[in-house]
């Protein structure tokens, strides 16, 4: 017994010995490997990789995540811009990732051969809680251009200009809005978001709301706006879907919550236009009618209801915030500078008429547009783009499966087309035609000047946008005169950049005088 204890004791101390070394060994190897790994890796990247001749901070040049801190501090473009200040035209800012600030390579970067929009960052935005993705999200270039297809004929400036009427009565509400304003001070910011959500919601359903800022348009606008937070945080964290983060206590479950609401409202409109309008638009005037009526060439039917539902979110988030901050930002800088808001206002009254088309005509009022969205792109901010074809760009080759984009917000504050970049100063678009180059010059700077994108996934709403940005303005400063309310500080119109802009005071008040 005793000797079969002493054997069992030294088999097990045989067994033992070896056991614990084995496991620090296999440890030493795991974590050894991994750090030799990582080290390559990071070698690789910082050295070897294809983009390690493309200039720009040592950091990002061995992380993806250089940029991060920018992007959640709203000021993404801001610090491209000085980052190209600093290395030049292309700069390496992640592993993959290159940003680009030359407007002339704009044009090769976005086309339908050499890019795709990247999946990461588009996917986030499917809005619908059981949609299958959108207009705005498609990846796939055949499911994107059918849809587009689909789409394009009300979108088109001959379906605008039969919905002009639509957009006049619109803008002739916003007048009266602004006239009515307490104390004679309007906050544009907020009238402007509901004008051009409400051209939106009558040129897609054919709904109507009152002159009253304080009705259902207003809890639509609300509940669009306040689930910005949670389709960022469900980006960040997808365990976060809606079915959870709706529970979620403080401003995060508000936001899923109003992210439920919009929907909600969404599909209830494009119910009622189901029921009672889509049969009988036999001319397919209104936006929802092709999306709701007509068979989508990929899918080889029509929308299902959660399909139709986020085609309908989209347009709406799409075609409202956008238009708005535009028309806030020219407003602010015309209320800034009465001496051009009175040489708008001369040329207004001297035009022959109001239509859109004698609009699009007067000299001035398109130079102040076209600055406006020089100095204030909406969509400030980087379109990240994956390429699907290498592509050289200044003295680099950017290879296949590499991260590029482009932001307004760089190129059009590019002072060699662009003296004083920072100035509002409508008056660098009306060029002398005679002058020598002067043509030459313009063409460069309407090439460089890209609100709306370029290429196959451009906005498909820009007919639309524009036409409202010309009938309020004129409708606005042929009645009232602007000035900034004193409360106002420059932090107020900073602008924030969420890939669309916001002004940091998420206010914009204008001291209202009514003209006799
Ligand atoms: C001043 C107003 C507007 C500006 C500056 C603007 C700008 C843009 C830009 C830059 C893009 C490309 C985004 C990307 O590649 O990620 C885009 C796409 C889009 N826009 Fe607009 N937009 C405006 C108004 C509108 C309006 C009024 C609508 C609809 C009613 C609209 C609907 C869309 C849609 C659906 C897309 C996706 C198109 C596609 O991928 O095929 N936008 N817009």
């Amino acid at each position: 017994m005793a000797q079969l204890l002493r054997d069992r004791l030294s088999l097990d101390t045989v067994m033992e010995k070896p056991v614990l070394p084995a496991l620090g060994l296999l440890a030493i190897l795991i974590i050894g490997n991994t750090i030799i790994k990582v080290r390559f890796q990071t070698i690789y990247n910082a050295f070897f990789h294809p983009l390690a001749p493309v200039p720009g901070p040592w950091l990002a040049r061995i992380s993806r995540s250089y940029m991060t801190p920018a992007q959640a501090g709203l000021h993404r473009a801001q610090t491209l811009r000085s980052l190209h200040d600093k290395y030049g035209p292309v700069v390496r800012i992640g592993t993959n990732e290159v940003s680009i600030s030359d407007w002339s390579a704009y044009r090769s970067i976005y086309s339908q051969k050499t890019s795709n929009k990247t999946i990461h960052f588009y996917e986030d935005t499917k809005l619908a809680n059981d949609g299958p993705g959108n207009i705005f999200t498609f990846h796939s270039k055949e499911a994107h251009s059918a849809r587009r297809k689909l789409q394009n004929p009300v979108f088109s400036q001959q379906a605008v200009l039969e919905n002009e009427s639509f957009i006049a009565e619109k803008a002739d509400v916003l007048v009266r809005r602004i006239v009515s304003s307490e104390n004679g001070t309007a906050d544009v910011f907020l009238l402007d978001g509901l004008f051009s959500l409400e051209v939106i919601l009558k040129c897609a359903f054919n709904r109507h709301y009152g002159d009253s800022p304080a009705g259902d348009s207003l809890t639509y606008l609300r509940a669009m706006d306040s689930s910005a937070v949670a389709i960022q945080v469900r980006a960040a964290l997808p365990i976060i879907q809606r079915g959870v983060g709706r529970h979620l206590p403080g401003f995060v479950g508000r936001s899923y919550r109003g992210w439920d609401l919009w929907e909600k409202m969404t599909s209830a409109l494009v119910q009622g236009f189901q029921a009672n309008e889509a049969a009988q638009d036999t001319r397919q005037r209104f936006m929802a009618t092709p999306a709701t009526m007509n068979v989508d060439g990929f899918l080889g039917r029509r929308l299902n209801q959660p399909e139709l539902v986020d085609e309908m979110m989209s347009i709406a988030f799409a075609g409202s915030g956008t238009t708005s901050t535009t028309l806030t930002y020219l407003l602010y800088s015309m209320a800034r500078d009465q001496v051009r808001q009175e040489r708008l206002r001369a040329e207004l009254f001297a035009a022959p008429g109001h239509t859109l088309g004698e609009l699009q005509d007067l000299p001035f009022l398109n130079a102040v547009i076209k600055e406006t969205f020089r100095l204030y792109p909406t969509i400030i901010s980087t379109l990240p783009r994956v390429l699907e074809q290498s592509v050289s760009v200044d003295k680099y080759l950017l290879p296949v499966g590499a991260f590029v984009g482009m932001q307004n917000y760089v190129h059009h504050r590019d002072a060699s087309l662009f003296p004083h970049p920072d100035e509002f100063w409508p008056e660098r678009w009306l060029v002398d035609e005679n002058a020598a180059g002067s043509n030459d010059k313009l063409k460069d700077m309407n090439a460089a000047l890209t609100p709306f994108s370029l290429g196959p996934r451009n906005c498909i709403g820009q007919n639309l946008a524009r036409a409202e940005l010309y009938i309020a303005t004129s409708r606005i400063f042929t009645k009232v005169r602007l000035t900034l309310n004193e409360t106002m500080t420059e932090w107020d119109m900073e602008m924030e950049d969420r890939f669309n802009i916001a002004p940091k005071g998420r206010r914009c008040l204008l001291d209202v005088e009514v003209l006799s």
